[in-house]
């Protein structure tokens, strides 16, 4: 059959709304041969590395994945817990969490989380979800600010399984959310928060995730928004100018990414006289690899290496309640319009429907 879900359609099925969070994805287990599966779906992306197919291909299969997976695994067992992957744990955790919220507003709504890379995959997740008769679907890719490279692919991800549906359910996509109040505040919160408990540092850093340079010379709006988010937050928080800074981690490969440099700019701060930082994260919702690790413990030992004497890295949101509130505000405003079946209107579709030869077909 070309087309899946044959039997999708029902006249006595209620229509439900779907919530779909995505997040990047995360290997199976910390080995080597989980991370070759990983990365290779990963750096195999074309959104995700821009280099033509046939050259990235033979360094892809022919160098990158000999080499990387077993340092990555090693990285990987360090922050490992006994549920799993941290990403993994958290997302699964924001998914209760929403799940919860949303059975308190009633029968219809179906929440579930997925993965764009790994599992559970996105194609996987969509049959569930269909097959429990989601009609109207809301995907919130969990990256605040757009980038092709995430955002843009988890878009591909879905296109690519409808483009094997028979019946699509109705869409809302949420393309970013960098400067939505609800987000800016929860943030904001959480570094009051940690500044109840903690000196206020003479320099707060908000690293993200770094991209090719060129992605943001190409049109990609992700650098622009990062920097929106910083401000956002800084003015929600009453910070000046020189009391913040926005730098970007996690480079991958030679070429020039996003700068300032998160790692360059913690070996140099001491030198300016900023002995005390905290960074944080906003571009990340949920504590993975690159938080734990790169900024909790590889850049901490940079700054303090380099004569800094306190280093804090303030937790990414989590599944924490305000968190928790802000998507679901987020997601409420996606689910504007939608209204859905009470049992009376189910009931009435359902009689009508009786000589239609789908019905008397099954
Ligand atoms: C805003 C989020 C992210 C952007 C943008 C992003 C771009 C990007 N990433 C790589 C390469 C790697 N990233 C890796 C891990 C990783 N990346 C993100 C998020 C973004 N990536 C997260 C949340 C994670 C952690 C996943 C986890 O399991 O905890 C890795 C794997 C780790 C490793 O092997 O070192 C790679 C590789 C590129 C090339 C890129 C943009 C083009
Ligand atoms: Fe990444
Ligand atoms: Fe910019």
């Amino acid at each position: 059959m070309k087309y899946k879900n044959p039997h999708a359609f029902s006249h006595d099925q209620a229509d439900k709304i779907g919530i779909l969070i995505t997040n990047l994805g995360t290997p199976d287990a910390p080995t080597t041969s989980a991370l070759r599966r990983y990365l290779a779906e990963f750096l195999g992306d074309p959104r995700v590395v821009e280099v033509p197919r046939l050259i990235w291909k033979f360094a892809l299969h022919g160098v990158i994945l000999r080499i990387r997976p077993p340092r990555s695994a090693k990285a990987y067992r360090g922050v490992w817990t006994e549920e799993g992957s941290p990403l993994a744990v958290h997302t699964q955790a924001q998914a209760t969490k929403l799940a919860a919220r949303f059975a308190a507003k009633g029968a219809q709504y179906v929440v579930a989380h997925a993965m764009r890379y790994g599992n559970p995959s996105i194609a996987s997740v969509l049959d569930e979800m269909l097959q429990q008769g989601v009609r109207k679907l809301v995907v919130l890719p969990m990256y605040p600010q757009y980038s092709g490279s995430t955002t843009g692919s988890t878009f591909d991800a879905i296109a690519a399984d409808f483009c094997g549906r028979r019946w699509l359910p109705e869409l809302r996509f949420v393309n970013q959310y960098c400067d939505k109040p609800a987000y800016i505040k929860a943030v904001a919160n959480s570094i009051r928060d940690y500044w109840s408990n903690h000196k206020r540092p003479q320099k707060l850093l908000f690293s993200y995730h770094g991209v090719p340079l060129k992605y943001l010379h190409n049109g990609d709006p992700y650098h622009c928004q990062c920097l929106k988010t910083s401000r956002l937050i800084a003015e929600e928080l009453g910070l000046e100018g020189e009391q913040y800074m926005t730098t970007f981690q996690s480079r991958f490969g030679r070429e020039p990414w996003l700068q300032p440099y998160t790692d360059h700019t913690l070996q140099a701060l001491p030198k300016s006289g900023v002995k005390h930082v905290q960074v944080v994260c906003p571009g990340f919702p949920a504590d993975c690899l690159e938080t734990i690790e790169e900024i909790g413990e590889e850049n901490r030992d940079y700054f303090l290496g380099a004569g800094g004497k306190t280093f804090e890295y303030i937790p990414a949101l989590n599944s924490d309640d305000g968190h928790i509130a802000a998507l679901t505000e987020l997601i409420e405003e996606q689910l504007m319009g939608w209204d859905v079946e009470d049992d009376a209107a189910l009931e009435q579709r359902s009689h009508r429907a009786k000589s239609c030869p789908h019905n008397q077909k099954s």
